[in-house]
């Protein structure tokens, strides 16, 4: 990419300001919550990083304030995507004092096409993806302060990107993201093992990204004020993902451990399958991980989720037994693995009948 000189703002109003001029409420609807103070916007972009000569697509621009500061800090262009059709006079207001390096997009993030707004002198060269300067080097940078609601929906869709180098990730470049979100909902995100928010956010973005939370700003930062802490938090695309598996499966694996987070492993995940094959196939899962079936979900490391969606993917895609072969099997009250083991089904534990005395008691 070449180099771009760094703008140097001439006196513009500010983003407080334009909302002032321009008459406009924050609403509702479009969860706006604008970060105006040049202190808590300067503090939100530092956190992004290095973003000199960068492109810097902005999500959510608002008002300005963050898009202003990304120029303070030496961004060279910003590629700002906003649904909000009322705040474009005032962003055009910046654009003008930045000679057009502000390229304003009417839409919404979440069908909107990243890919189309990247330069030619950066689609056409290629980074290298597992090289140590493709994250730093990234000629792209994705950030935000974007509504609560749409930061997991949208992280998702990244996530999906990047697990198939696809969208803005098929460049070759580790493109970092910096986007604010509840603190509570980061948390999730980079929960180690053990750790009470633990869950399947930290699961599937662990798998693909190093996940860090950089700031907490109270949320009475915001205008008007949010009534959570909003975190700003920044993933950067992994080399290699911990294990190569695909999203789906990794999802499903973890939807269906963490459904009820308390029980253990032999009972939570045997609901990932069929009915008539579901004891053996949950031992072969169990088996198979090297998973104790009373092994809580919330000690797996990452790692291990990551094989156990692997070895999961594998027994769903063998040819399944048809139901005269399981009606045999049963009657010879014998179950066998394709691992070339034999298990021999416990017979049915007969139960004594609780006596009104057992009741008492
Ligand atoms: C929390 S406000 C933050 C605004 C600005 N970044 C700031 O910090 O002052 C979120 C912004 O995202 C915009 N927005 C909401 N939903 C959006 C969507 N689906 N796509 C793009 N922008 C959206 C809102 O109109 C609003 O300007």
């Amino acid at each position: 990419m070449s180099y771009i000189p760094k703008v140097v703002l001439p006196p513009t109003p500010s983003a407080a300001d334009l909302l002032r001029t321009y008459k406009l409420p924050a609403l509702r609807r479009f969860a706006q919550n604008f970060l105006l103070d040049p202190r808590a916007t300067s503090k939100f972009v530092a956190c992004a990083g290095n973003i000199e000569n960068k492109l810097v697509v902005e999500v959510g621009p608002g008002p300005g304030g963050i898009t202003r500061q990304l120029f303070e800090h030496g961004a060279a262009r910003v590629a700002a995507i906003e649904k909000d059709i009322r705040l474009f006079p005032a962003l055009q207001t910046l654009s003008n004092a930045v000679d057009s390096r502000l390229r304003l997009y009417l839409g919404d993030i979440l069908d909107f096409n990243i890919e189309s707004v990247l330069p030619d002198d950066i689609t056409t060269q290629h980074g290298s993806w597992e090289s140590d300067e493709s994250s730093s080097c990234s000629p792209i940078h994705l950030l935000g302060n974007l509504p609560f609601n749409i930061a997991i929906p949208l992280l998702i869709r990244w996530l999906k990107q990047v697990s198939t180098r696809s969208g803005p990730f098929s460049f070759g470049y580790r493109i970092p993201i910096t986007i604010c979100m509840q603190e509570a909902v980061a948390g999730r995100i980079v929960s180690d093992p053990l750790m009470d928010q633990r869950g399947r956010l930290s699961i599937i973005f662990q798998n693909w990204f190093d996940c860090r939370v950089k700031h907490v700003f109270s949320g009475r930062a915001f205008v008007p004020a949010a009534n959570v802490n909003v975190a700003v938090i920044q993933l950067i695309p992994l080399k290699r993902p911990l294990v190569e598996v695909s999203y789906d499966l990794l999802d499903k694996v973890t939807r269906v451990a963490f459904h009820t987070r308390n029980k253990k492993m032999g009972t939570t995940i045997a609901a990932l399958f069929q009915e008539e094959t579901r004891d053996d196939d949950t031992r072969e899962l169990l088996h198979r991980a090297h998973l104790k079936s009373d092994t809580m979900c919330l000690t797996l490391a990452t790692e291990e989720f990551g094989q156990l969606a692997q070895i999961y993917g594998d027994i769903i895609s063998r040819p399944r037994p048809t139901h005269e072969q399981l009606d045999q099997k049963i009657n010879r009250n014998e179950l066998t693995f394709e691992l070339g083991e034999t298990y021999v089904r416990p017979e049915k534990i007969k139960t004594k009948k609780k006596s009104k005395k057992d009741w008492d008691e």
